[in-house]
């Protein structure tokens, strides 16, 4: 623990890379997995954090969605739903774009309306019991292919519950080339969703460059491999689009070696917009107050530094202006009285 970590713990934060699934913590993985015993995820929640230590990027997909396979019913999504609002609302998180996969849940065979009215009451009760401001992003698996994104499209411009923001694309990058979603995003942009796909987490940066110019992101999500093509750095400088920034993940999957090695400071120096992001915490061992901690080491960043970083979240966040002018008004007044204590 740094000295920063207790300014860290009550700075108001917003979270724009978090995946649903990905944030259960142990004890709710253990309950869901003794609950369906015929899964091969353990009920201990020690023995999960073995469970939790991936030899690469592909073992940390079969691993997530071991854990996917054990929410199968409405009052499973419910549940998971509220209890990650609880573990954000600790952590004095104010607002989060939370990475739903609707088609993880609907190919298992939960009704899609009752899927939807299940993350729509966790979010309203979030929002009024845990003062915890919920929206989301519905991802295409990318591994599961076109039918996913037919899918996750039809889901979100059909259904499309008031909490939806976003449109995006996880998953492997490896064999999955962005270009062939374009048709999908191409509807959920028109249908007024903004674009936010993973991309340059685990492949190079045309990736990258195929989610700007294919997808029209708006956002990347991690982008680690932006930093190889200086051409595309100065293009995400000058457009102002932003990299959701997750460190411990990169480390977890090992899609980067080590901390040190992170990009995250070549990224800033290049004049990128960023936000700092937590993933998949409990897989990662994080949470976003650490990666507020870490981003401070990898940037030598103060208390009005981290202040900063907190505001370019908000700033890259699909917020209103008023909702987003109030947050920012926070972490001020909040940081004010920090320093002044
Ligand atoms: O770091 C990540 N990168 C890509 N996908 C991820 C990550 N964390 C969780 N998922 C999730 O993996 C599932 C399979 O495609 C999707 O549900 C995606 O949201």
């Amino acid at each position: 623990m740094t000295a920063l970590r207790p300014f860290i713990a009550g700075l108001p934060k917003a979270e724009l890379h978090v995946h649903h699934v990905g944030s259960a913590s142990p004890r709710i993985v253990a309950e869901l997995a003794a609950r369906h015993p015929d899964s091969k995820v353990p009920t201990d929640p020690e023995a999960l954090v073995d469970y939790f230590v991936f030899t690469d990027f592909a073992h940390f997909i079969d691993v997530y969605l071991s854990v996917v396979d054990l929410i199968r019913t409405p009052e499973d999504v419910r549940l998971l739903t509220f209890e990650v609002a609880r573990d954000m609302a600790r952590q004095n998180i104010r607002y989060a774009e939370l990475t739903v996969t609707p088609f993880s849940s609907t190919r298992r065979g939960i009704d899609e309306k009752a899927f939807m009215d299940a993350i729509e009451d966790a979010r309203r009760a979030a929002e009024a019991e845990l003062g915890v401001v919920l929206r989301w992003i519905f991802d295409i698996p990318g591994e599961a292919g076109l039918q996913a994104a037919e899918e996750t499209c039809r889901l979100a411009v059909d259904l499309r519950p008031d909490g939806l923001v976003g449109f995006g694309l996880g998953g492997p990058e490896i064999g999955v080339p962005r270009p062939q979603f374009k048709p999908y995003f191409d509807r959920a942009i028109a249908a007024g969703l903004h674009s936010v796909p993973h991309a340059g987490e685990t492949t190079g940066p045309q990736t990258i460059w195929d989610a700007l110019n294919e997808l029209r992101a708006e956002r990347i999500g991690h982008g680690t491999s932006a930093v190889q093509d200086e051409r595309l750095l100065a293009h995400l400088a000058e457009h102002r689009i932003p990299l959701e920034v997750c460190p411990t993940s990169n480390i977890a999957t090992r899609a980067v070696a080590t901390l040190d090695e992170h990009p995250l400071r070549t990224m800033v120096e290049a004049g990128v917009p960023v936000s700092i992001n937590s993933d998949d915490p409990p897989m990662f061992g994080t949470d976003l107050n650490t990666e507020y901690e870490v981003a401070a080491r990898l940037l030598e960043l103060d208390e009005r530094g981290l202040a900063d970083l907190a505001k370019q979240a908000v700033e890259a966040s699909f917020l209103d202006p008023a909702g987003k002018t109030r947050l920012r008004t926070e972490i001020d007044a909040y940081t004010a009285a920090w320093i002044t204590r």
